[in-house]
């Protein structure tokens, strides 16, 4: 099987990277990054595919010479990271670029009848309606990748969607569950960025600290499993053993769980519908305890501000998708603080006139809008 990495350079991409080279009759095709052409040199020099795509163009132009050596294809821009997610013999691609970034070339490799095994929960955030639809058309399954969509996937099984009568979405919680918006008013980004119990870039992990991703994951679920988003409940469980659980009609409920290895996730979106072996540790059930929690939705209101833009609906949750993309940005760099954050997605939100069933150019126009005004209010 031919593989496409889009964002083999992040956190889930080296971790795919890892699968792939465990794994039997899986090739890299292609490789995609943005600027980290070091480490792009070093994998390709590993993993030899046939196609680089670079989205920044000088730095496509050095890796062209950095490879000049051998027949890799290096190319550079949206085109170039395009073609490398949907060019012919692309069986399988990864989306793993952080952000909106990933929308063109995933929603590309749904086009070009790609399997998608799909990271990138923006994609579905800002443009679930029209990625769906066009997977529906492809006759097309995408498979999740995220850790509790990927138990939500494999809770469900061969199951009906109508027998689902609840999903249980786990949250960590973060690092600062517990805390009140006082406490969260003075913390820093280096806290910000310790997620409990797992390892990932930098932009998941203040999400996951601001409870955003886990608004965003409600989104991503009422997409991908098109379910209601009443059926969708939240549960805080800091122990991140139990990925997410799904009840049925008759009561019965099905957990998947698992160690914070996001290896487990990528391996089965590659594997479906069997299963890889792998030596990869395994969960030590005795020396675990369960817990459960309702989220904090007055302290971690930036949970609430998903839930309400996905109600809404329309182009609402691709407006708070991009100010929450340069909000963690502007965080990161200590333009603002952290309890600024919900404080100015609500604000951008407030300024933007739904657009109901937004076409693709729609979801762009709206994301450079709300990434201006963002960008607005963030320099006063
Ligand atoms: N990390 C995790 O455990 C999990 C992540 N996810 C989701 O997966 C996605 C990736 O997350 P993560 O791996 O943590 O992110 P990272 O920040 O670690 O990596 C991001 C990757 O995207 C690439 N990239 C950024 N912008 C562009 C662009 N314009 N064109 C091409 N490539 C680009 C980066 O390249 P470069 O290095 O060159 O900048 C890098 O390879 C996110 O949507 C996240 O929400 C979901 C579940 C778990
Ligand atoms: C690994 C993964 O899927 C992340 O999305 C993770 O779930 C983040 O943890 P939180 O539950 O803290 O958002
Ligand atoms: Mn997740």
């Amino acid at each position: 099987m031919n593989i496409a990495i889009l964002g083999s350079t992040g956190s889930v991409g080296k971790q795919a990277l890892e699968v792939i080279e465990k794994a039997k009759h899986l090739s890299v095709y292609s490789l995609v990054a943005n600027r980290n052409i070091a480490l792009v040199e070093e994998q390709a020099r590993k993993f030899k595919p046939k196609v680089v795509g670079i989205y920044d163009e000088k730095s496509a132009l050095e890796l062209k010479h950095r490879l000049a050596d051998t027949d890799i294809k290096v190319l550079g821009g949206e085109s170039g990271v395009v073609y490398a997610a949907s060019c012919e013999d692309v069986d399988t691609v990864l989306s793993a670029i952080v952000g909106t970034a990933g929308l063109i070339p995933t929603y590309s490799a749904v086009k070009a009848n790609k399997k998608v095994a799909l990271a990138n929960k923006e994609t579905l955030v800002t443009a679930g309606h029209l990625i769906m639809e066009l997977a529906k058309q492809t006759d097309n399954v995408i498979l999740p990748v995220d850790s509790e969509h990927s138990a939500i996937f494999q809770a469900i099984g061969n199951n009906e969607i109508d027998s689902v009568e609840k999903i249980y979405l786990t949250a960590s919680g973060g690092p600062f569950r517990g805390k009140t918006k006082e406490d969260l008013a003075t913390i820093t980004p280096k806290d910000a960025l310790k997620h409990p119990n797992w390892s990932m870039g930098n932009k998941i992990s203040i999400d996951s600290a601001t409870l955003i991703n886990k608004g965003l994951e409600v989104i991503e679920a009422k997409w991908l499993f098109d379910i209601d988003l009443n059926k969708i409940e939240v549960v805080v469980h800091p122990q991140s053993i139990i990925h997410s659980a799904v009840e049925f009609s008759d009561g019965n409920i099905i957990a998947q769980m698992g160690p914070s290895d996001m290896r487990m996730a990528i391996s089965y979106a590659f594997s479906y519908p069997s299963r890889f072996k792998n030596n990869f540790k395994r969960l030590d059930l005795f020396s675990q305890s369960l817990t459960f929690e309702r989220p904090d939705y007055e302290t971690f209101d930036g949970l609430s501000l998903c839930i309400d833009a996905i109600k809404t609906g329309g182009s609402n949750p691709a407006v708070l998708n991009a100010a929450n993309e340069v909000c963690v940005e502007s965080f990161l760099s200590g333009k603002i603080s952290f309890t600024d954050i919900s404080k100015i997605i609500g604000t951008v939100l407030s300024k933007h006139k739904t657009i109901y069933a937004p076409s693709l150019n729609e979801v762009l126009e709206v994301d450079s809008w709300a990434r201006e005004c963002t960008l607005g209010i963030i320099k006063g």
